[in-house]
This record gives C-alpha cells, structure tokens and sequence, in this order.
C-alpha cells in the first residue's frame, strides 16, 4: 500500500493564518476556504465545528480541516460566520486520515466524515426563520399579503419558527413558496439549526431527599412515622441495606435504580407515598449503555515457540512499522498479540485491534475480555448509534485504551495508538463495498497507524497475497508459526470423488461414501462435525457433472460466470463470452448442471442419513437476529449440537477442541470464483475450515467432495506449502497484470437509460485513454449484473502501473474528467462509481 498522502503542515490553531478549510457535508465533493474574521481568530482550531455560508442562501455546519494562508484563486473566500466548539470534535489526525482517505479512495471528503461520524455524533441541521433585523414594515417596498403577515407577527413574539410552526400557523401543507416570498421581500431570514443527535441514556432512580440522609436523628425519626406500614418499611430497610447511608451520606447522591428496590411483592404504590411524604424523591441518572467487565485471568505463559515470534515481532518493529504474523491455524497467535497489547498499553499507548465483521462476536473477544476487562472497548456493527457513540467518547475520555472493532473503528477519535493489529488480514470483508468510501480497513489502519507513528501487525493463518508480497519485498517484517500450539497436529485432508461414486452408485443425498464414514465415526466417538458450504462471493458457473470441466477465459485465467438471461459464459473482467455448449467441451457428456446446493438442503440431508445426530445450522437466515449467531455457537460449545452446518461464518477464528471432523461439501465450488484471486481464495478458505479440525490432541479429518478431484489446485492447496503456492500464483499474477504488480481500479458507469449509460461509459474510456499515465485500460463491459434497481451498469478496469507517481497523477486526472463528464447536459444524471483496489 503506497501513501499518496503529500504531506502537509496541519497547525493546531490558526496562529497567524488567515484563510481555512473547510469539511462541508456530502454533496459537497472537496474543502472549500473561507477567511478567519479576527474576532474568531482565537477560537479557530482544527477539527472545530463552524458555520459557514455555502452558495448564496445556505448555512451549513462544517469542521475546519486546514488553515494557511492562501486565498483560494477561483472564488472570493466568504467570512466564517462562527466557531461552534471549544473543544474540537475532531482530532488533527483523525482529519489527516480522512483527508488520504478522500485520496487513495478518489471519494468526497464529506463522504468520509459521514461515515466516520457515527450518526450519533453526526452534525444534524434543521431550517429554522427568523425576522430579518433589516426589515422594516413600514419603508419595505414590498407589499405583504395576508399569511406572509401571519408568520410576520408570529416572529414578533417568537425568536424562531421551524417549517412545521408555520404550517400550523396558516394550516396549510406546503410552506415553502410562502417562506420564499418573505425571504425574496428581505422580511425573514432561513438559517439551519444545529443539533446533536446523541441521547445519552437515563434512569429514573430514587433516594432519600438529603436532608435526611445527612441527618441520622431524622433518619431514625422516619422509621417511627412508617412503623406499622410493612410495604413501606421494607423498601427503606432495602435502601439502607445498598445504600448504607448511615456510615457514608454521600452513597445516597447516586441512589437505586427503582427496579432494583422494589423487589418481587413490593408495591410500587408503598414507594409513591414513600415520595409524596417527602422521605424518597426521584430523579434523573445518566448511565453506561456498555457495561463494566472485569478481567478474570492473566495472560497465559508464552510456549518457547511463541515467546521467540514474540521477541522476533519486536524486533522488526525496530526497524519497520508493519510485521506480517504468518501463523498456521491454532497456532497461538491470539496469545501472543495479548501480550503485546499488554506492553503497549503499558507503555501507556493505545491499541486498536481489528476483526473481520462476525468474529466479533465471538469466543476471540471473551477471551480478550478476560485478560483486558472493562480498559477494552468493543466496536460493533450491531450496536445501536448511542453505543457507538459512548465508544467514541470512551476512547477520547481515556476509559477505553484498548478497542476491538470492525472496519469502521479505525475512525474513532484515537490521539496516540502505539499499535494496531489486524487480525486475518486476508478477509475479503475488510473491504468496504458500498457506500463510498470504498477503503480496504487493513490497508487504512497500516496508513492510520503512520501518522500515529505507531505499528502495525498483521495476522493470518492465510495471509493475502498483497501482505506475502511485502513481506518478502522486505518492506514488512516476517516472522512465521509452522506448529500448532502444544500437542495438536496439522489435519489431515481426503478428496472425495462424487463423479466416481455417482457412477458406482455409492452416492446419498449428495454425499459421497467417505464423507458419510468420517461423519459417522466421528459420532460414534462422541466427537463434533462441522460442515461448510461455501456461499459469499458465490457466482453461478456451468459445470460438467461427470468430469468437472468448468468454462475458462482465454485471456484472463478466470473462470467464466454463467450469465442466465443471456445464456452465455462471460469474463468478469475482460468481457469475453461464450455461448453456453449444449455438451461437455472435455468429455462429451450432457451432463452440465448450473446450481448449487444451498446449507438448508444439506440440513435436510444430514439429518436423514444421521438421524440421531443432532443438527444445527449457521447461515444468514439463522443468525438475522442479534444474539442467533452467539446462542447457536453457545450451543455447540455445550455439546448439544452434534453437526454443524454452515457459511463462511462457521470459519471464524472458532476454537472448539471437540471439532474433529470438518467436511467441505461442494469443494469445487471454491475452486471456481470467478476472479483472478481465485488460487488465493480457495488456499484461504480450504485452510481456514480444515483448520477448525484437531485443535487439541485428537487429530483432524478433512473430508472434501468434488467431482474433479485430479484438479491441481486441490493438490496444491492440500500440500499445505503456502510459500510455493504463493510463488506459483504470482508468477501468474505478473504474466497477467494483477495485484500486487498493478493496483486495480474500477469504475462503474450507471444510468437508467441503457443507450446513456453506455454512452457515457464509452465517453469515459476515451477520455481516461488520453490520461498520460503507465496503465491499461479494459472495458467497458456490462456489469456482471446488468441492471441493478433499474439501473444499467457499464464497468470498466484500469491497471495502474506501480511505479513512481502514476496512480496520483491519474487519480488527478479521473476526478477532472469525471468533473468535466458530469457537466455535460446528456451525462447529468448518469453516477460514476470508482471503486480503488476493487476485490
Ligand atoms: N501460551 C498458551 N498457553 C495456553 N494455551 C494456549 C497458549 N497459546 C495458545 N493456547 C491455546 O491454543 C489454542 C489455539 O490458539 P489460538 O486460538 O490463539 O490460535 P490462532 O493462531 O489464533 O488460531 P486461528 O488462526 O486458527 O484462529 C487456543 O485454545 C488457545 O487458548
Ligand atoms: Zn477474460
């Protein structure tokens, strides 16, 4: 990953600075510059809120990126109209990460911020009017008719009226052309309202009114006044048993939650009157959405293995802000990044550690919440916007130190992180697809962890091939786990042919007899199965049922996606296409099949041919609810499911030493992404599910159907030798101009018209074919999918040469054409989707 970030003085405050940049919300594509009027010179600093005037008639709420002294040369710079923090809401930093961020990912910075503020914090306007301190009735020009009076008078008493005040008003629908006319008749004046969205989260709770928690003698007093009323004296007893007020007076400011004091019998009614006496009052409490955990354990001892990568990492470290940790499957990785989370947060840094989206929920982060307790923040897709937003603010109070996260978390408001970990960095899902920005997370927290000064480890059993490269380019430190952690082994792989036992008619249900003896003996050993069915980045492809054959680019060395509508075979990524054969081009057979066998029906299956066993299954339509995911893995850790079946989420750095069988049922399937990543992602997953298997001291099975087992990436996957697999596919790599020797770009060209969109595409390759810059430039093809909510897409793939400065001066050059594209009356209406390091 290269910086294209030109490096820039980023001042704290505007000192002798005249002129500032400013962050406005999308649509708003760039910064603009505005003067810093001397009266708010003092309160300018970067990462401040302000209002400032856009176009003639809008005010907008922004966040100062940059100050300097450069007046803008296209346009006069207006004044800022106002500073609305003291405290910025935005670190320097955190605008230096946006700012590449809008860069490397060619997007808006507007579109950054948004998706860096969680919504919570997200800067909301609303259109307010006031009386325009200019207007005079009685020498305006302009005559009034009688509603535009209406709201005139209104504003007499009433500094400001939102749209819907007035609509009530003059009990009409549509305000606006009203409000128009008063501001065309300089009466009123429109103005947008700034407000926080954040709630913070209170509790209705009650406690002694103080003067008697103060004063034991009245205290005592009271007891005598409730004597007799049993409902009432239980509840104060209760109190003063958890609030033990008579030893500290101060315990009764923060008082009880009303559920915890009235307990099952007690009336809610005894505690009113217990109010309306004037002994309890009650109040408003804000509290923590996320609660406080303790830690539990120390860190584990460190085997000589992994005390050697761990002095080995730190090391490296010396001399290079990224380290590559290739450690195979239950290697102990995990482990060895807790210790040196430990000693950065000693050191009294911050961390960041990154997981892909759904291994977040699981065992991974119990186990670091064990060791790090309550110091450790955990950043989810699935929390509410008012806990992100306490995440947030936990990191820049200092109560989090220490955050696990998705993508997104590399945007929290992070000052000094020393390190940041991602961990399986090869996860496709690190890759944001829509919205823009479309960032890699990894390549992101590698660039956020340089402007932190600060490290970067990668981890992964299956590291991508980008990170391999590096690695052995010596621009990333490498240090290597070959064994697993303590007595367990490598697992052991079996290719189960379903073309020969279909034709022996050993064949049930879609399984092969291998797989049904590894199953079976597995349970009859009281073991545990888990069975994958691959399904994300699953594209439909034609197959020979007999020998395998799949249809082939001739240029690309990809595999062709079957395209219904059309009936042909096409390219993803060159647009080469096929008419779909009536018979096996190979072998002659007519036996070419299309679909695949979703989990749902591999259940099914199951549980036919294992009637005992029992079942469970994991995919997207089993854990749509936020706690599914965690109860089916609570499940299977208990021992009360016996095969699981599941998606890509059954893979997820799951550690369950009673898994010892892992079955893959339709292994072609992985082989066959239609994508020149395919070697790479087939490596990836075969190994992570296998590596499930054995994690202890029993030995894992591997059983992998497919009905063309003779395929030499099952033999090159299974030798397990990532380091020539590696070799092999980059050799191939560079004959065919892929990552990592070009960097990828693609842009999708949409439009509802078909004619336009392709129009506007073929008009946007021209124009690229002039940018002077190392590259080539494919397409433009119809997307894969044609037409997306009524949207037809063009795409088109540029190679980007590596070297020197070429993918800045094309980046450059892109957003101008496509400046200059979408200001042609014709293309108006057409989006421009780009999408860098596409994956
Ligand atoms: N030093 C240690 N002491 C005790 N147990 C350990 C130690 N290191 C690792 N283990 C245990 O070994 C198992 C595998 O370790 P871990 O899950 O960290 O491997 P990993 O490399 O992260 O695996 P994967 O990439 O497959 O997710 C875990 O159950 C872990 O608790
Ligand atoms: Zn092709």
């Amino acid at each position: 990953m290269e910086s294209l970030f030109a490096e820039q003085d980023l001042a704290e405050t505007s000192g002798g600075n005249n002129f500032a940049d400013i962050i406005l919300p999308v649509p708003i594509p760039r910064m603009f510059t505005y003067k810093i009027p001397a009266l708010l010179r003092s309160q300018i600093q970067i990462g401040a809120r302000v209002i400032v005037q856009f176009g003639k008639k809008k005010v907008l709420t922004g966040i100062i990126g940059k100050v300097h002294n450069k007046p803008p040369q296209a346009y006069e710079a207006k004044p800022i109209l106002d500073v609305l923090d003291i405290q910025p809401s935005v670190n320097p930093l955190q605008i230096r990460f946006w700012v590449w961020m809008a860069e490397y990912y060619c997007c808006h910075i507007g579109e950054v911020m948004f998706a860096a503020l969680p919504s919570g914090l997200r800067l909301s306007s609303e259109s307010k009017i006031q009386l325009n301190p200019n207007f005079n009735p009685e020498t305006s020009k302009y005559p009034l008719d009688l509603r535009e009076e209406k709201i005139l008078e209104a504003l007499e008493n009433k500094d400001e009226l939102s749209y819907e005040d007035c609509e009530k008003i003059l009990g009409v629908k549509t305000i606006h052309p009203i409000l128009k006319s008063l501001v065309a008749k300089e009466a009123i004046l429109i103005f947008e309202r700034v407000q926080e969205k954040y709630t913070p989260k209170v509790e209705t709770r009650v406690r002694l009114v103080p003067e008697l928690a103060a004063d034991k003698n009245a205290l005592q007093a009271i007891f005598e006044t409730v004597q007799g009323k049993p409902k009432q004296e239980s509840i104060l007893l209760k109190y003063l048993r958890d609030v033990p007020v008579f030893q500290n007076p101060k315990l009764n400011e923060n008082g009880l939650d009303k559920a915890s004091l009235l307990e099952e019998g007690d009336s809610e009614s005894s505690l009113k009157t217990l109010i309306k006496n004037g002994i309890f009052e009650s109040f408003k409490h804000v509290v923590n959405r996320i609660e406080e955990e303790k830690a539990e354990r120390e860190a584990y001892d460190l085997s000589s293995t992994q005390q050697a990568a761990f002095e080995e990492i730190k090391t490296h470290f010396e001399s290079k802000q990224c380290v590559l940790l290739h450690g195979v499957t239950g290697s102990g990785k995990t482990e060895i990044y807790i210790k040196l989370i430990q000693e950065v947060l000693e050191s009294g840094s911050q961390v960041l550690m990154l997981l892909p989206e759904i291994a977040l929920t699981t065992q991974i982060v119990s186990r670091l919440r064990q060791v790090f307790g309550s110091q450790m923040g955990v950043y989810h897709s699935k929390y509410s916007d008012n806990e992100r937003v306490e995440v947030w603010n936990g990191v820049l109070s200092g109560r989090f130190s220490f955050v696990v996260g998705v993508r997104s978390s590399v945007f929290l408001p992070f000052d000094s992180l020393g390190l940041i970990i991602v961990d399986e960095e090869h996860e496709p899902s690190y890759k944001q697809f829509d919205p823009a920005p479309r960032f890699h997370a990894r390549d992101a927290a590698i660039m956020l962890a340089y402007f932190h000064q600060a490290r970067t480890l990668l981890g992964s059993a299956t590291p991508s091939f980008e990170s391999y490269y590096n690695a052995t380019q010596g621009k990333y430190g490498l240090t290597e786990l070959q064994h697993r952690f303590g007595d367990a082994s490598m697992p052991e792989y079996h290719l189960a042919n379903l073309s020969a036992d279909r034709k022996k008619n050993l064949l049930k249900l879609d399984s092969t007899r291998m797989m049904r003896e590894k199953i079976q003996a597995a349970l009859d050993r009281q073991e545990q199965v888990l069975i994958f069915q691959n399904r994300r980045g699953y594209s439909p492809y034609v197959q020979c049922e007999d020998c395998g054959w799949t249809g082939q680019c001739v240029q690309c060395d990809v595999s062709l996606t079957y395209h219904q509508f059309a009936e042909e075979l096409r390219c993803h990524y060159c647009g080469y296409k096929e008419k779909i054969p009536q018979s096996c081009p190979a072998c002659g057979s007519t036996q070419l099949t299309t679909q695949g066998i979703g989990t749902e029906r591999i259940e099914e299956s199951l549980s036919l041919l294992f009637p005992e066993a029992r079942m469970g299954r994991m995919d997207l339509d089993t854990t749509r609810n936020k706690y599914g995911y965690q109860r089916l893995l609570d499940e299977f850790g208990a021992g009360q499911i016996d095969i699981l079946v599941g998606t890509q989420m059954i893979t997820k750095g799951l550690d369950f030493g009673k898994v010892t069988v892992v079955g893959i049922w339709d292994g072609d399937r992985i082989l066959n992404f239609p994508d020149f990543r395919a070697g790479e992602r087939a490596y990836q997953q075969i190994t992570q599910v296998a590596g499930r298997a054995g994690r202890r001291d029993v030995k894992g099975q591997v059983v992998i159907q497919s009905r063309n087992p003779e395929n030499e990436l099952f033999d090159k996957v299974l030798r397990g030798d990532y380091f020539e697999f590696f070799r092999q596919e980059m050799f191939d790599r560079k004959k065919f101009y892929y990552p990592p020797y070009v960097k990828l770009v693609k842009i999708t060209t949409r439009h509802a018209d078909f004619k336009i969109a392709e129009k506007a595409a073929h008009a946007l390759h021209r124009e690229m074919a002039n940018v002077q810059a190392k590259k080539i430039v494919l397409g433009p093809e119809k997307g894969i999918i044609a037409r997306i909510k009524n949207q037809y897409q063009f795409e088109s793939m540029i190679k980007l040469d590596r070297s020197g400065n070429t993918q800045a001066v094309f980046k450059e050059q892109l957003a101008k054409i496509l400046e200059e594209l979408q200001s042609r009356p014709e293309f108006r209406s057409v989006r421009w989707v780009v999408d860098v390091d596409q994956s």
